[in-house]
């Protein structure tokens, strides 16, 4: 089964209206594959979310950052998976490291927001990745199956997720994994998917890598055969953005 490439971009916690919009308008103006070849989700923050959703191109779709665990009520300052379905938004990214490591989600607590979201019929991006000290360790493989298995104990339907190696080590710090410890991680995550779920799930389930992404090295990374796409930080809220899009050419052609 094919698998579209995929290239999201985490604008993270940054942006003002006035940059917002020129983004959007090098996004609107440039010339990328068709959405048969690439699926383009932008993710800026909550608030500029309607600001987005209106303005973007219509073959880009639009993520929010992250999204309550269940249904929405009495907790302040959060944002449920209801009001992002009200919004017309259709994908959330769930799990990131930046809110495993600096807000204290859990395993579990990650697994149970990816449930209740494709609940709610949202989309996501569910992230996993290993921090540096525990690839020294050479726990990598066993630290991304556990965040695996608890989002797979909480989900029977993997059609909406798409699932994201992004290891800590690399985010942010222009340390990017080569495309051989890329595809090392994404093969095990397969096998994992394949020996803990089925085989048609292993097959269709896109993963995509994040961590220092960016216009020069993403050719390199597209073209292993087990990265299906990016998710890109950084380089999101950078006129490269488009060569990390284009990319998907790689694949097209492989
Ligand atoms: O965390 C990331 C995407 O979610 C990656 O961030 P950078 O591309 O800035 O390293």
């Amino acid at each position: 089964m094919g698998r579209k490439f995929f290239v999201g971009g985490n604008w993270k916690c940054n942006g003002t209206t006035e940059e917002v919009k020129k983004i959007i308008n090098t996004l609107n103006e440039a010339q990328v594959p068709s959405q048969d070849v690439v699926e383009v989700v932008v993710s800026p923050p909550y608030v500029f979310l309607p600001t987005v959703k209106s303005l973007l191109r219509p073959d880009f779709h639009v993520a929010a950052q992250n999204c309550w665990v269940k249904k929405g009520g009495a907790f302040t300052g959060e944002v449920s998976a209801e009001m992002l379905v009200n919004l017309d938004i259709p994908w959330v990214i769930v799990g990131h490291s930046e809110r495993r490591l600096i807000l204290g989600e859990s395993n579990e607590f990650v697994g149970d927001k990816v449930a209740y979201a494709l609940s709610q019929k949202l989309k996501v991006i569910a992230c996993v990745g290993e921090t540096l000290e525990q690839r020294e360790a050479g726990s990598t493989l066993e630290v991304v199956a556990a965040q695996t298995k608890a989002i797979a104990d909480r989900v029977s339907n993997w059609d909406d997720v798409v699932l994201a190696y992004e290891p800590v080590w690399a985010i942010g710090t222009g340390k990017v994994a080569s495309p051989a410890q890329a595809q090392e991680v994404h093969t095990e995550l397969r096998k994992w998917l394949q020996a803990n779920i089925s085989a048609e799930v292993a097959a269709s389930t896109r993963i995509i890598y994040g961590g220092s992404v960016n216009g020069a090295n993403c050719k390199e990374l597209a073209a292993k055969p087990d990265v299906d796409g990016f998710l890109v930080g950084g380089a999101s809220l950078k006129p490269e953005f488009i060569d990390i899009i284009k990319s998907a050419e790689v694949k097209k052609n492989a």
